[in-house]
């Protein structure tokens, strides 16, 4: 392979850190590539066959080959996310500081698309627990929509704000992953043209806009709420900097992670543990070489101080009209009685009661875009389901009709074509695969109309055999 070409002073700058391994570094970059890493869902639970696990995260596997994930159908049915390993560290920190999940959380994602992190903290709660996952630019909502679609559950909301907004939510979370905007000098292994991009004035621009994504948030955390706070970027003034910055700022106090999970401990994660000049916050590195993984910084820190009340806001009941109506969505969940119905435009959505006021308040200050699972619409007394529907592990699949496709038709479905089969049943259908629901068909006397989501569906060409 070719020399890496790193930024000039990039490795020596680097070398100051301490437990770098300059060696292992250069040679993690010019003779490796970057680790095929999956998430299973753990919601969808289908045997994949995977070449061992993630040691930080209970449901993170490497693959020792890297499949064309677009042509598999249970990729496109949410059963794994195709995700960078170190980024799944973000689990383990919050198995560290939930151990045992006793008080229902709101947890932010505030730089969410295209929703890695995001799958990951859903599978990592209760449905008690609620996800709000944020984008500020519109254009990577959907992907972040795409995504937590697939995965299937009904405590998050999508919301497409910029971070300032959340500061009228006062005290309103318990936890706020910021999942900072870097310099991405994380990715060089995976994409070495980054090296040409990188320059110090960007990770001051960086550094800067962490600052104030991070003071624009802050208000919106609880007394005693956590703030992980994480970046693919190796620079100092993006990361311990920042930590010294918040401790500086805000009363936080920075909490050690300890690296011990069932048979694993510290040596064989590879992960360099920090601290920061000033206050000696932690923080953890994942470098190639040492790490199965990509570069990651991730850190995580406690508010201390009294945050003001949280805005609490209750919308009014449903029309009449309304309850008839719910009466009708309802039978297409499983456990009915467990959601709040809400209609948006023509739309039934249904998210986890227990987050009605939650949702209600949100509403007054963000822009959502997603709530819960959208159900779909309803046509006098029969239902047009949404995508969601067909992807939710919530829905009541026995009251719709199940066509189970072969590998070549659930291809076929996922690129909008025309399916070969002849129905024997009329009405919509849960085309799936291997018992995993893709989307929707309408099947009518001797054809399908394909309703998966143009603009989803697949584009690319099969790989020739
Ligand atoms: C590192 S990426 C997030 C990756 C994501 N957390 C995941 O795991 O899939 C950072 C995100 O921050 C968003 N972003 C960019 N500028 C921002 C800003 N000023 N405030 C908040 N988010 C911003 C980007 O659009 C991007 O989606």
């Amino acid at each position: 392979m070719n020399e890496p070409n790193f930024p000039e002073n990039f490795i020596s700058i680097l070398s100051a850190e301490p437990g770098f391994d300059a060696g292992n570094f250069i040679n993690a970059h010019q003779n490796t590539e970057s680790p095929t890493s999956i998430r299973l869902n753990p919601f969808k639970k289908h045997a994949l066959k995977t070449d061992g696990q993630v040691p930080w995260c209970v449901d993170g596997y490497y693959l020792n080959t890297r499949p064309s994930f677009t042509f598999d159908p249970l990729f496109h049915a949410g059963c794994y996310y195709v995700q960078e390993a170190s980024s799944m560290f973000i689990d383990h920190i919050l198995k560290t500081i939930r151990p045992d999940k006793d008080e229902p959380v709101k947890i932010l994602d505030l730089c969410a698309a295209p929703g890695g992190k995001s799958t990951l903290i859903n599978s990592a709660i209760g449905a008690d627990d609620l996800l709000v996952a944020n984008e500020i630019i519109k254009t990577r909502v959907p992907v972040l929509c795409d995504n937590l679609n697939r995965w299937g559950t009904a405590n998050s909301i999508v919301s497409n704000n910029d971070p300032k907004d959340f500061g009228r939510l006062t005290g309103f979370f318990d936890i706020i992953l910021a999942d900072a905007p870097c310099s991405g000098s994380g990715m060089f292994r995976k994409d070495p043209a980054a090296m040409n991009e990188w320059s110090e004035a960007n990770v001051n621009l960086c550094h800067q806009r962490q600052e104030r994504i991070l003071a624009d948030v802050y208000p919106a955390l609880k007394e005693d709420g956590y703030l992980i706070y994480s970046t693919c970027s190796y620079s100092h003034q993006e990361n311990e900097e920042i930590l010294d910055w918040l401790c500086d700022t805000f009363n936080m106090e920075s909490l050690p992670i300890p690296m011990v999970r069932q048979t694993h401990h510290d040596k064989e994660w590879g992960i360099v543990e920090t601290r920061s000049e000033k206050h000696q916050a932690f923080g953890y590195r994942f470098y190639p070489g040492q790490a199965k993984g990509e570069g990651l910084f991730a850190a995580c820190l406690k508010k201390k101080e009294q945050a003001d009340d949280a805005p609490s806001f209750k919308a009014k009941g449903h029309q009449k009209l309304a309850l008839q109506e719910i009466e009708i969505v309802k039978r297409y969940l499983i456990e009915p009685e467990n959601y709040y119905y809400n209609k948006i435009n023509d739309d039934w959505l249904a998210i986890n009661r227990i987050h009605k006021e939650s949702l209600d308040t949100l509403q007054r200050y963000l822009y959502i875009k997603k709530s819960g699972v959208r159900i779909g619409k309803l046509m006098g007394k029969d239902l047009v389901p949404d995508h969601e529907l067909a992807l939710s592990i919530h829905t009541n699949k026995d009251a719709f009709l199940q066509t189970e496709l072969t590998y070549e038709q659930a291809i076929q479905y996922l690129r909008r074509e025309n399916i070969d089969i002849n129905p024997t049943d009329k009405g919509w259908s849960l085309m799936c695969f291997e018992g995993e629901p893709l989307g929707w068909a309408k099947l009518l006397p001797n054809r399908i109309n394909n309703y998966y989501p143009k603009e989803i569906r697949i584009l690319a060409s099969p790989p020739t055999p």
